[in-house]
């Protein structure tokens, strides 16, 4: 046969593109590459698309079992909403909010609690607008960020010398956020957070005010309805090899596909679970054993009976297994709320144990049922939201924001420039993977 019949169009020769996974930033690089008419096969672990974000039913009301919260200032969120035109849900008002004070949970009205934890995180965040002038570019002043960064949330409170009554106030979102103790959390990245909201607490509290009316699932059904990419479920990768001008991906399963480029969208946590060739360099190496996302993340929806009302509670650190719930909807039996734990010793399917951690917040719920979401023990998230150690933003950026070679393109919200941790920073580095993979940047 000639010498070209072997470049006969196959399916494997004519891609050009294979993304791995389908959350929001593999889908999102899926998009902005068929829209640059390439040929793209998103290959993706579980049975469903979404990854960290996950639209399922609760209490007979729509809920998210992941990533829920977007702010219409988040740019990449606010132009994917105009783009398909979704709306916005508004949370409802808080009734009352109980915080933690040095005599025991005690109720504050929204206007009080809200006035008094503001007044602290101006405090904590002091100087953020000097270091982090530019919030899109976190390194734009490296040149202050360099012993800053080495802190943890624990240290800047210790520095602030807080009255216990005030630490109390705010330790219990540090250590939260952090995914466990405030020493795990970098002081720079929830400063990050603080001043792409625009440096106020009313700008921060807005990043928990609205939800996509159709659910997150909405957003990424949009997407791949336009661009229409070849989707292929319970495909496990566990190798990405570049050789002769391809890149050769290989599922758990042993089934090969070749394309001549790939944009790898897993969790930066998953990264050392798949083999490449060639290998990771020094930051992703580092990235990928030291882990982004926080490793203990559990996301409970409680469904109870009416009594309690649309209540606020937040322990200190340490107070409780389930150190902040927020209130969602009213059901026909009663109200949903919402609750966060990083304590990988809670079982938040026991309703007792649930019921207990609330208890400790100061709030007697009369519980109903519970769906708990573990996305610490999900062998393809092995974490949950993004939140950097103290040293990653100086140490791994932007190294880890490169390409591992021309072919090869990591995309993921753990790893954005902007809302790391986010879905919009999960767009915004699918935006990005997808021009860097196409040879545009
Ligand atoms: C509990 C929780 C609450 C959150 N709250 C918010 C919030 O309110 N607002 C907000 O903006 N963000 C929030 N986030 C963060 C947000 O959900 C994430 O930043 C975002 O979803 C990450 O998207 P991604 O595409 O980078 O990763 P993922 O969504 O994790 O997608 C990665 C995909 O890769 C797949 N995959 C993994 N391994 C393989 C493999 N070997 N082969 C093939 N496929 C693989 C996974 O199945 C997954 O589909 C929250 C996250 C959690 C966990």
């Amino acid at each position: 046969a000639p010498a070209y019949a072997a470049e006969e169009e196959t399916e494997d020769t004519a891609r050009d593109f294979i993304v791995i996974g389908a959350g929001f930033a593999g889908v999102t690089a899926a998009r902005e590459l068929r829209a640059r008419g390439k040929k793209v096969t998103i290959l993706e672990a579980r049975s469903r698309v979404g990854g960290r974000t996950w639209t399922d039913t609760f209490g007979g009301q729509l809920v998210e079992v992941g990533g829920t919260w977007v702010e219409p200032t988040q740019p990449n969120i606010s132009r994917e909403l105009k783009r398909y035109n979704l709306a916005l849900e508004e949370d409802e008002p808080l009734d009352r909010m109980f915080l933690p004070t040095p005599n025991g949970p005690k109720a504050f009205t929204p206007e009080a609690g809200g006035a008094a934890m503001g007044a602290l995180f101006d405090k904590f965040f002091e100087g953020s607008r000097q270091y982090f002038e530019r919030p899109f570019q976190p390194l734009y002043r490296a040149d202050l960020l360099q012993k800053l960064d080495r802190m943890s949330l624990r240290d800047r409170l210790n520095e602030l010398k807080l009255s216990p009554a005030d630490e109390m106030l705010i330790n219990g979102q540090t250590a939260i956020y952090s995914g466990g103790a405030s020493t795990d959390g970098a002081l720079t990245m929830l400063a990050q957070w603080w001043s792409l909201a625009g440096w106020t607490n009313q700008g921060w509290s807005d990043t928990q005010r609205y939800r996509m009316k159709t659910g997150t699932v909405g957003m990424l059904t949009a997407m791949i309805n336009e661009s229409k990419p070849t989707v292929v479920f319970n495909a496990p990768v566990a190798s990405v090899a570049e050789s002769g001008g391809r890149v050769h991906v290989t599922t758990r399963a042993g089934k090969t596909y070749s394309a001549k480029g790939v944009v790898v969208a897993v969790p930066v946590n998953v990264w050392h679970t798949i083999k490449f060739t060639p290998g990771l360099p020094a930051a992703h190496t580092a990235a990928a054993s030291q882990g982004i996302a926080v490793k203990n993340s559990v996301k409970i929806w409680i469904h109870a009976r009416n009594g309690q009302g649309r209540v606020y509670g937040q322990a200190a650190e340490g107070g409780s297994p389930i150190p902040m719930f927020i209130p969602y909807k009213k059901t026909a039996e009663g109200q949903l709320y919402v609750g966060f734990s990083v304590d990988p010793k809670l079982d938040a399917t026991n309703v007792a144990q649930v019921k207990d951690a609330v208890r400790k917040l100061g709030v007697d719920l009369d519980i109903i049922g519970v769906r708990a979401q573990n996305w610490g023990a999900e062998e393809f998230s092995r974490g949950g939201w993004a939140f950097r150690k103290p040293g990653q933003l100086t140490s791994l950026y932007p190294d880890v924001l490169n390409q591992l070679t021309s072919r090869i393109t990591f995309a993921s919200g753990d790893i954005a420039e902007g809302w790391t941790g986010f879905l919009d920073g999960a767009i915004e580095s699918g935006m990005r993977a997808a021009q860097l993979a196409n040879g545009e940047m």
